[in-house]
């Protein structure tokens, strides 16, 4: 693992985010056969402006034998958005879902904290052995439940969207996202080939779900007002969400 982030921004984002890119960073590396991924390289360390404070982007691509993509991103603009962004794109010979988590926040205060493990199966559900796991994970009362967008049929039924109350709260949302790494790479390091039939069927699935992530405006527009509408829509559709058609 020779990729590092510039120290000096991790130390700067909030303390959840921080702990979450270790957290999901310690998982890979104990699970997982890293490889580095090739994003181009002028997107290692992307800054724009955005409304007259830097935009900073940072991040970190890999790839494994089960994952044809896991990708971290640090965000942060100036001391307005802290963010988080990670996605683990399964190879499609393995049936695994998509993990995918966000986490937004400023001024110190995170308002968005999600965490999904999304099938990717033709009929929106999870392999029998994620379903069996995750339904054995005793559930959390957040204070502040938050309403998926419309784009957000792709999550499951055990989706954690919330804004996080309190210390104590964001301890629990980091601690499931810890348990839902941990179920996804013992899964993954055990997963068999599938059939070509389920292979092309997990395909579209990819494409389903990466189409349905490209429609969050939230997203959007921030990269927008930081670097165009152009650039917002070559990196959403190559670098966030890409997908073999
Ligand atoms: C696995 C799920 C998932 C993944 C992987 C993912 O990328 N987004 C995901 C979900 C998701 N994100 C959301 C919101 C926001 N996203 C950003 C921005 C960025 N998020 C980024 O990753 C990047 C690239 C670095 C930027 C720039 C902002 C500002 C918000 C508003 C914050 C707020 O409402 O408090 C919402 C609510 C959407 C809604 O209510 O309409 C959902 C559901």
């Amino acid at each position: 693992m020779s990729q590092t982030l510039q120290p000096s921004l991790r130390e700067q984002q909030h303390p959840l985010i921080r702990g979450l890119a270790d957290c999901i960073e310690s998982t890979w590396e104990r699970y997982l056969d890293l490889e580095p991924y090739n994003l181009p390289a002028e997107l290692g360390y992307v800054e724009g402006r955005l409304e007259g404070e830097k935009l900073i982007i940072e991040n970190r691509c890999y790839q494994t034998p089960q994952f044809r993509k896991l990708h971290l991103e640090l965000a942060k603009v100036g001391t307005m958005l802290d963010i988080l962004h990670c996605v683990m794109f399964p190879r499609s010979e393995y049936d695994l879902p998509m993990f995918g988590t966000d986490l937004v926040g400023g001024r110190g205060q995170i308002s968005a904290a999600i965490a999904d493990l999304s099938p990717l199966s033709a009929n929106l559900t999870l392999p029998d052995n994620f379903q069996q796991s995750l339904k054995a994970l005793p559930a959390i009362n957040f204070s502040q439940p938050r309403e998926l967008p419309a784009w957000g049929d792709i999550f499951s039924e055990f989706c954690i969207f919330v804004r996080p109350g309190d210390a104590e709260e964001e301890a629990q949302f980091l601690s499931r996202v810890e348990e839902f790494l941990a179920i996804h790479c013992q899964s993954a390091i055990a997963a068999q080939q599938v059939s070509p039939e389920k292979q092309a069927e997990l395909l579209a699935g990819q494409k389903y779900y990466c189409t349905k992530q490209q429609q969050n405006d939230k997203t959007r527009r921030v990269l927008e007002k930081a670097f165009g509408s152009d650039w917002a829509d070559y990196y959403m559709t190559t670098v966030l969400f890409d997908f073999v058609d």
